[in-house]
């Protein structure tokens, strides 16, 4: 009779400054890797971006990376996103994020036991990374040794090429990855891919038509109004953009909307009864918004060509 497969689950740490398709087909190389071995069975996928507090530059609210991850994960019926590192006051060590999810997937296993009596192998969460996070283990001071000794000896990692690293090598020069190198598993990406985060960062910045539209539609933004008689200013307050519409309440100015999606237009702001609603004339017939207060939440309708979206706000 066969071994029966050892049920994985393969949990990526990383910014996620934003989530890449190359994050995505990471997960599907590594799963064909391991089930390649024919000892595993990979049951599930988790994305962990890190917590606010990591504070690496340009790092985005956690809240929009985790969104952004949700969106672009929900064509995946595998892998999911999991908030719990990124909602934690303090940067959390990877090995911690891996003992906690350890933890629950073995709660989860144990209370499938108790209900159905099954033998089947216990799960495994492996840490699935690129070839430069395993590169990072030699940075002095970044690891401590003993949570190395524990990833690779207790957990496992699969390890999936990037450009020209050598992981191998990284290997072959550490001592201690090399006394557990049967527990790291090499994916090798043959498809020249040098897609990051960084870069698309780099891209949404300097080109803020298609991505950015694109973009703004996944993010979730705050709004700040100051309002002092009939001066108000509007901060929209998102992580790739902010925009303020600080303007006179009846009085035609021209607003300069080229960070957010490139025109300009001749913009009158009124109130209508307790509802301030604005007209923005334009390259497209009938654009402008309309904003009011409903309770805790603040409603804006925003119109352009005759389409119509809704955006609600809670008061924090
Ligand atoms: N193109 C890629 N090939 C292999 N691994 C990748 C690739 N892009 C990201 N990864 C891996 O995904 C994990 C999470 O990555 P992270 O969020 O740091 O993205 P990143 O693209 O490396 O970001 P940045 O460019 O900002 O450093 C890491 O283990 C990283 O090595
Ligand atoms: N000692 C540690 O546990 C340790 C050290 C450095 C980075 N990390 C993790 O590696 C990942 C690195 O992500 P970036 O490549 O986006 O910086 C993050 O998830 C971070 O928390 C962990």
């Amino acid at each position: 009779m066969a071994a029966r497969r050892v049920p994985l689950v393969l949990l990526a740490c990383g910014s996620f400054n934003p989530i890449t398709n190359q994050h995505m087909r990471l997960f599907e190389l590594a799963r064909d890797h391991m089930h390649s071995t024919g000892q595993y069975q990979v049951v599930g996928g988790i994305v962990s971006p890190v917590s606010d507090s990591y504070g690496k530059q340009g790092l985005v609210l956690a809240k929009h990376r985790v969104a952004m991850a949700e969106l672009a994960l929900q064509s995946s019926n595998w892998v999911t996103v999991d908030e719990w590192e990124s909602q934690q006051p303090d940067w959390t060590e990877t090995v911690v994020t891996m003992r906690y999810h350890y933890g629950r997937i073995l709660k989860e296993y144990e209370r499938s036991v108790g209900m159905h009596n099954n033998s089947n192998p216990s799960p495994q969460l492996k840490l699935l990374c690129g070839a430069d996070f395993l590169d990072t283990f030699k940075i002095p001071g970044l690891w401590r040794d003993d949570h190395v000794e524990e990833l690779v000896g207790h957990f496992g990692l699969v390890c999936v090429s990037r450009g020209e690293l050598q992981p191998e090598r990284a290997v072959h020069e550490s001592d201690l990855l090399s006394y557990h190198r049967h527990n790291i598993f090499h994916v090798r990406e043959w498809v020249k891919n040098e897609t990051s985060a960084t870069e698309v960062r780099r891209a949404l910045r300097r080109d803020v038509n298609i991505a950015i539209r694109k973009i703004a539609t996944l993010l979730k933004p705050d709004k700040d109004i100051v309002h002092e008689g009939d001066h108000i200013i509007i901060k929209t307050l998102s992580t790739f953009k902010n925009y303020n519409m600080d303007f006179y309440v009846s009085q035609e100015f021209e607003e300069d909307l080229s960070g957010v999606d490139d025109r300009k237009c001749m913009t009158t702001i009124t109130w209508e009864g307790d509802r301030l609603v604005c007209v923005q004339k334009g390259e497209i017939e009938g654009r402008g918004w309309t904003h009011w207060v409903e309770g805790d939440e603040l409603h804006l309708e925003l119109r352009a060509a005759g389409v119509v979206s809704k955006q609600v706000f809670k008061k924090t």
